[in-house]
């Protein structure tokens, strides 16, 4: 309608940016391998998609785990979110190598913001070891290991959404 102020994204809601890079992200990744050692072994990890694929192939690849699995979860379109969608469920084999409730499984993904996706995981696995790359406050306390927390408004910039382009100087007129 005219004159209605358009709806802000979660994005623009957000205000501060957080890019990073692919060499930041392995490093954070690989910190967090780390603390995971001190906590596994896992017979599993649960890739939360699609995000959570690229961090979970790194701290699989670092533990030893070759069982990897996938819950494919939708909830923001772009940058907005809407009701969560379970595209697909755990499969059988990954429910039973976890003894139904998630024992000495790892759930990875690649950050929490309100929690949803995560709350919504964590009732498929109560038992399982949940552990994202970076946090947000209001999904923290569902997260068992994390490596870096940053503000509720901040919006993480990843590197699979992001491409070098050019950035105008500070000063006006200075280009
Ligand atoms: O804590 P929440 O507020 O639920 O947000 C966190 C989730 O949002 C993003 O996934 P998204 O739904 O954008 O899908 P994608 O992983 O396929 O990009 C991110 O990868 C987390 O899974
Ligand atoms: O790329 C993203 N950055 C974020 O900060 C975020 N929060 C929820 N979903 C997100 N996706
Ligand atoms: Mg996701």
């Amino acid at each position: 309608m005219a004159g209605e102020a358009p709806e802000l994204s979660a994005q623009e809601r957000a205000g501060k940016a957080f890019p990073v890079s692919w060499d930041q992200f392995h490093r954070d990744c690989r910190a967090l391998s780390w603390r995971l050692n001190e906590v596994g072994p896992f017979h599993a990890v649960i890739a939360i998609t699609r995000g959570g694929l690229v961090p979970a192939a790194i701290v699989a690849r670092e533990l030893g785990v070759r069982v990897i699995d996938t819950v494919c979860i939708a909830s923001y379109d772009h940058n907005k979110q809407g009701d969560l969608q379970v595209l697909k469920g755990i499969s059988e084999a990954a429910m039973k190598l976890g003894g139904g409730t998630g024992k000495g499984l790892l759930i990875v993904d690649d950050l929490v913001d309100t929690g949803k996706t995560g709350k919504l995981v964590r009732e498929m696995l109560p038992d399982a070891h949940f552990a994202t790359v970076y946090a947000k406050p209001m999904g923290r306390p569902l997260v068992d290991t994390f490596i870096t927390e940053v503000s509720q408004d901040t919006w993480i910039f990843f590197p699979w959404d992001t491409a070098l382009s050019y950035h105008p100087p500070l000063r006006d007129g200075a280009a």
